[in-house]
């Protein structure tokens, strides 16, 4: 699939903007504070309904304006998807079709991206809560069921902490919902576990081979997923609720100390190694960016098995931070069938074979000038 044509009205720095892509490589560049991420991102959050930079809507749509617009012709392929998402400061609408969709779970996975931002960086080295929503961005886009079942386990592991608020220096707790709570909370939180196991091995299926070659046949990689509750992949539905069930009841007092949930998928974290060591921990700055790259990589893969089209390709400020060798890697892997999306403030961290390709944007304080 690909992005034939972005329209936005009032998003970020930019007032009013049409722009047509090439199907292969699009470059925008500019001086610093142009424009150039809020353009990516605004790829993003066609495809997503939500920014990879703030968590926050209102910061999307120009300061002074009421309403932002991103529109978007995507190419897939069956034919051509038009998809629009109005942001406004109560809230936003998503249209499919020009339909207006009930839930944004419909909406987002039509247009499916995989973003390679500087930050991705923290992916290895940063907090879990990053992995965690890595993982729950990444299956989301393949998997509507995954994103409904991650919001209703949000749903009920809130109710439950509000009842543990509420019983919060209390000894114990005799609260015949918090038993209802708990047992939804139980299975709710098996099948958010489940999924992620699952797109882990997938993502392990791809990301090795991936490392392998940019590692030139030196580093073996190897991803999990880790429970905080000891929950292992092999095992049966049943063992992972008893398991879980029983936790639960082990930590019941100490969670009516710090009155929150304190087992869950909310709590887990994922695990690289390479040559079975943990990158994060023993990893150089060099192997934690493969690493990035293999992942981002392999992505690229999964969604063409899962979603049968290639998703498109965002990278924000991180190809020149790549040297030839890292470059030429992810030119081969894309291969001309994966519209990709640069971000550069010069040339000169390009690669000759980049921009050749390229088709050439010019960013200017929120305008943006094609340069054949
Ligand atoms: N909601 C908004 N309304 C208007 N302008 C905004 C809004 N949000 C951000 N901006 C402006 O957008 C500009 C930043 O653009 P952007 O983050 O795309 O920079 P960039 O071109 O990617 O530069 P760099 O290379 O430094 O990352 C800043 O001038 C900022 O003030």
């Amino acid at each position: 699939m690909y992005i034939e044509r972005l329209e936005l009205k009032d998003y970020r720095n930019y007032d009013s903007i049409q722009l047509d892509f090439s199907s292969k490589i699009n470059v925008f560049i500019g001086e610093n504070a142009q424009g150039k991420t809020n353009l990516m991102e605004s790829l993003y959050v066609l495809s997503m309904a939500k920014s990879h930079r703030t968590a926050n809507d209102k910061e999307l749509i120009r300061w002074d304006a009421d309403y932002g617009k991103i529109k978007g012709d995507i190419q897939k392929k069956y034919g051509r998807l038009p998809l629009e998402l109005i942001l406004s400061k109560k809230g936003k609408k998503a249209k499919v079709n020009h339909l207006e969709q009930t839930k944004l779970s419909y909406y987002i996975g039509q247009l499916n991206v995989v973003m390679f931002a500087p930050e991705d960086l923290y992916l290895v080295k940063g907090s879990p809560q990053v992995r965690r929503r890595f993982l729950d961005m990444e299956i989301g886009q393949i998997s509507p069921v995954y994103l409904h079942d991650l919001l209703h386990f949000q749903k009920v592991l809130k109710q439950r902490n509000h009842i543990l608020k509420q019983h919060q220096g209390k000894s114990l707790l005799n609260d015949v919902m918090f038993d209802v709570y708990t047992e939804q909370y139980i299975d709710a939180a098996v099948k958010v576990i489940q999924k992620r196991f699952q797109f882990m091995d997938l993502l392990q299926k791809w990301a090795e081979p991936i490392h392998f070659g940019i590692s030139r046949g030196l580093e073996k990689l190897t991803v999990s997923y880790h429970t905080a509750s000891g929950i292992k992949a092999d095992w049966s539905e049943n063992e992972m609720k008893e398991h879980l069930e029983k936790r639960l009841f082990e930590s019941q007092k100490r969670e009516l100390d710090r009155g929150v949930t304190l087992t869950g998928p909310h709590r887990d974290d994922l695990q690289f190694f390479v040559n079975n060591y943990d990158v994060q921990t023993f990893g150089s700055q060099g192997q934690q960016r493969t690493t990035a790259l293999s992942l981002k990589l392999a992505e690229i893969e999964l969604i063409k098995q899962e979603v049968g089209e290639a998703p498109v390709l965002l990278l924000d400020d991180v190809l020149s931070e790549l040297d030839d060798y890292r470059q030429s890697h992810l030119l081969n892997t894309i291969q001309g069938d994966v519209q990709t999306f640069v971000t550069t403030t010069s040339v000169d961290g390009l690669a000759h074979e980049t921009i050749q390709q390229a088709q050439m944007f010019h960013v200017e304080q929120g305008a943006v000038v094609i340069k054949q």
